[in-house]
């Protein structure tokens, strides 16, 4: 009988994912990045190796063929999935989010700190000279995080693994919104509560939940408008959770303090875009998973996924369809 079919959908993929699947696999690597390339090689699939960021839809479904079973994401976001299309045809997917959590909810305080104490405003000030020579102790206040209210949208692996960081600052309070309750709320000492609370009282606000149809642009002026004007927002997600022209004049205006995004729309931003010259936004271009460490787990963790589903067993971490 011959070996499954496994297409890896980036050539960059860290060699851990091949070597795993080629005990069990013929593993096929695209050319390029581009969509021939992809169309291409995809042909006669069992399986996907497939990374963040390139659409998986019908088209390329049909390239695949019908024999195709299992998608492996090596993300923890599957916005880029067409998730009908996968449930029409009965093939499982599963995504990468444990073997990522840390490492995101690293960033996600990186930018809630940076942002709090406004770290743009204070490397502008030194560029342009404007650093005042005599000490006034009121200058570039920022924001404390101890005694703080953190509100985390989605607590999934990412918003865990951020409760966790942040219960070393010696917050005041943990609040968390999501799909439904959750046992891991109640070991961290998070409260479940609605949204309009998490909104209003939360002093930190992060953004850990996936982008769907019920997330989409739910970070709106009205989202704004609700938060404290010392409040801190950050998006770790997607930037699609976040109407981005209302957080641009949040920011602009004062109605909130500051924000950290590693995600924006579009992603590249475009160079002349507002966002990048507001003194109180800290952005980084969506590297909240890279490192060397977590994109090697990444990849063990996705061709664990394939494997499972090759063999028709439950996947590590299957995402519902
Ligand atoms: O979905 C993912 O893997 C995230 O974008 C990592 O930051």
């Amino acid at each position: 009988m011959s070996l499954p079919r496994v297409f890896v959908a980036n050539p960059q993929i860290p060699k851990i994912a091949h070597d795993m699947l080629q005990n069990v696999a013929t593993v096929v690597t695209t050319a390029g990045f581009d969509k021939k390339s992809i169309l291409e090689g995809i042909k006669g699939a069992d399986a996907l190796l497939w990374p963040g960021r390139i659409k998986l839809d019908k088209e390329v479904l049909d390239a695949a063929g019908p024999q195709l079973k299992v998608v492996g994401a090596m993300s923890a976001g599957y916005n880029h999935i067409d998730l009908s299309e996968l449930k029409a045809r009965g093939i499982k997917l599963g995504n990468a989010s444990p073997a990522l959590g840390n490492t995101v909810a690293d960033m996600a305080i990186l930018l809630a700190l940076a942002a709090a104490r406004r770290f743009t405003e204070g490397r502008k000030h030194m560029e342009e000279g404007t650093w005042s020579k005599q000490f006034n102790p009121r200058w570039m206040m920022g924001q404390d995080v101890a005694d703080s209210t953190i509100g985390i949208i989605g607590l999934g692996s990412i918003g865990q693994a951020i409760a966790k960081r942040m219960k070393a600052f010696d917050v005041g309070r943990i609040i968390y919104v999501g799909r439904s309750e959750k046992k891991e709320g109640k070991e961290l000492g998070a409260e479940y509560v609605t949204l309009d609370t998490l909104i209003k009282e939360s002093d930190f606000i992060f953004v850990a939940a996936p982008l769907d149809d019920n997330t989409r642009h739910m970070c709106n002026a009205s989202f704004f408008a609700k938060m404290k004007k010392t409040s801190v927002f950050v998006n770790v997600s997607r930037g699609e959770l976040v109407d981005q022209d209302a957080l641009i004049k949040a920011l602009k205006t004062n109605q909130i303090f500051a924000a950290g995004l590693d995600v924006m729309t579009p992603e590249p931003i475009n160079p002349d875009n507002e966002l990048l010259r507001l003194p109180n936004a800290v952005l980084t271009p969506h590297i909240a998973s890279s490192t060397e460490k977590t994109r090697i787990a990444m990849a063990k963790w996705t061709a664990e996924n394939i494997i499972r589903g090759l063999k028709g067993e439950e996947l590590l971490t299957p995402v519902q369809l």
